[in-house]
């Protein structure tokens, strides 16, 4: 039977050559199914999570080295001092690339295979890597970054669709916040390594070494990527079941013991791809005629519950990075040189340390404490804490000129610089709790037809966001102030507490149906 023909409505009837047309026609299927996909994750998930969460691990170090890279570059590009201007498109070209790659990875995952797209982002990531360390001018070093973008944009989409389709269903969830870990660690890895370079290596190579050491994890990745498989669920898309049925047997470890488990699960994905396939085929067959593959966004905007979903996933995407967390990823380093710190990249390892250890302090949190709650507790910190930094920078001279460190030295130990830095760890170490984790959980909000359009608008919109971010914030810093510059970011913490307040609904302990039903007939929030 052709799958575009075939029912949708269970037969309860089996013949030996026919097709099962549900799971439940499957002997012990549903059972068998849930059983083993609820197992704990075995060591081969392990494995395969940790070769997969090398990607995170780049894309927070290619995004944390920046921040050592820019006060250590010098005059080695194009033989001058870079300007601000300089300084935010090195960083924010990155963002931008991620941007726009992130929605043609999703075409090349579908079509080619998850895997296929973590070994392209690898590629990228090596290139990028020699591109930037044997640059000699300001547009070859951002055509190094617009690489290393395309990489972590794609790698950023990748990374949790491959660690989600092939973990057990229980441990799904988790693993979000295991891969933000990932980032995190990767993002303290580039401070240390930034910061051993600028202070043991020579003035002319450290750097070059910096932003050059990516492409030796991405070498490893794209080794192990020839021996991890590809998902289950994009084999039985392929037509590969049999595949896909010896990875869900590793996966779930019941090789030959279990053999029926195992011909469940796959038996479950095949119905499913068919339902949907099918679904997708009548709606795009009835209204959209040549148009196949639009009905998905107009599903996701045409439907009320739909749009309140994107709404709140791109609220929390959009606030994560407007918030400003990431200008001090990217320039704590030289706001603390200007500030006259005498180590400034160590000094800036303090952002990437708390923002490390606070997430890990949210991987046990934020299932007890819930999504919505923590932010409600923690945005108002990250707005206490900017605005005590606003103040101690009103304190501080902060001239902009060739030598300001040097002119600014004495003050790197002043009262207002201590303030500074302690607010600085304050607000990180609240974002870490809340805003750099719950965003990614917007998969929880969709339902399963529009779950991954809705998460890449999100993505996007947190790329889109990170770039303004990036290009804004030494202008903005040059033009209004410091303390200008801080009070406005905690004036959009402000009006994103009251949105969050007003829009999010809690989602901890639901089921995923239970959650994006919460959003049927309004926005779902108990007060
Ligand atoms: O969740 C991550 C994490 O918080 C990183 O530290 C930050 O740099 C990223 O922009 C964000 O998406």
């Amino acid at each position: 039977m052709d799958s575009s023909q075939a029912p949708l409505i269970s037969s309860n009837r089996h013949d030996d050559d026919a097709p099962y047309d549900t799971v439940d026609d499957v002997p012990g299927a549903r059972a068998a199914a849930g059983k083993a996909t609820d197992g704990r994750p075995g060591v081969f998930v392990l494995i395969l999570t940790f070769a997969a969460g090398i990607s995170g691990l780049l894309f927070g170090y290619d995004t944390g080295v920046i921040s050592a890279t820019l006060v250590s570059i010098g005059k080695a590009l194009s033989d001058r001092d870079l300007t601000s201007m300089d300084k935010s498109i090195i960083t924010s070209s990155t963002s931008l690339f991620a941007l726009l790659v992130s929605p043609f990875s999703s075409l090349i995952a579908d079509r080619l295979g998850r895997k296929r797209v973590i070994l392209y982002a690898d590629v990228l990531f090596i290139l990028g890597a020699i591109l930037q360390a044997v640059s000699s001018t300001v547009p070859a070093m951002v055509a190094g970054r617009c690489i290393i973008g395309a990489a972590v944009g794609a790698a950023s989409f990748v990374v949790p669709l491959y660690i989600a389709e092939i973990a057990p269903s229980s441990y799904r969830g988790r693993l979000v916040t295991i891969n933000v870990l990932f980032i995190t660690l990767g993002q303290m890895a580039a401070y240390i390594i930034g910061w051993a370079l600028s202070t043991y290596a020579s003035k002319e190579s450290g750097w070059r070494w910096m932003v050059g050491l990516g492409a030796l994890p991405a070498a490893l990745q794209g080794v192990l990527v020839a021996f991890m498989p590809e998902t289950p669920r994009w084999l039985v898309k392929a037509g590969r079941s049999e595949d896909a049925k010896r990875v869900v047997q590793k996966v779930n470890g019941v090789q030959g013991r279990f053999d029926g488990t195992a011909d469940a699960i796959i038996k479950e994905i095949e119905l499913e791809i068919r339902e949907e396939d099918e679904t997708r085929l009548l709606q795009d067959r009835q209204t959209f005629g040549p148009w196949n593959g639009l009905h998905v966004w107009f599903e996701l905007l045409g439907e009320g519950k739909h749009r309140r979903a994107l709404a709140i996933a791109c609220l929390l995407q959009g606030l994560q990075q407007l918030s400003g967390f990431n200008s001090l990823m990217y320039f704590s380093a030289t706001i603390f040189s200007i500030m006259g710190f005498e180590s400034p990249t160590l000094t800036s390892l303090i952002v990437a340390v708390t923002n490390f250890v606070f997430t890990l302090v949210a991987l046990g949190l934020i299932d007890k404490i819930g999504r919505r709650r923590i932010l409600l507790y923690s945005i108002p910190v990250m707005a206490l804490g900017l605005l005590l930094a606003a103040g101690g920078f009103s304190y501080l001279s902060l001239e902009q000129a060739p030598d300001t460190a040097s002119a600014n030295e004495s003050q790197g130990r002043s009262g207002p610089a201590i303030v500074v830095l302690v607010s600085i760890m304050i607000y990180v170490a609240s974002y870490a709790l809340g805003l750099g984790n719950v965003p990614w959980m917007q998969s929880e909000l969709f339902p399963l037809s529009v779950r991954s359009v809705g998460s890449g608008v999100a993505t996007a919109t947190n790329w889109a966001a990170n770039f303004a971010v990036g290009l804004t914030f030494l202008p903005m810093m040059d033009a209004l102030s410091p303390s200008w510059t801080f009070v406005l970011y905690a004036g959009i913490c402000t009006v994103g507490l009251g949105l969050v307040w007003r829009i999010y609904p809690e989602t901890a302990g639901l089921s995923l149906e239970e959650a994006t039903a919460l959003l049927d007939n309004g926005w779902g929030v108990r007060r």
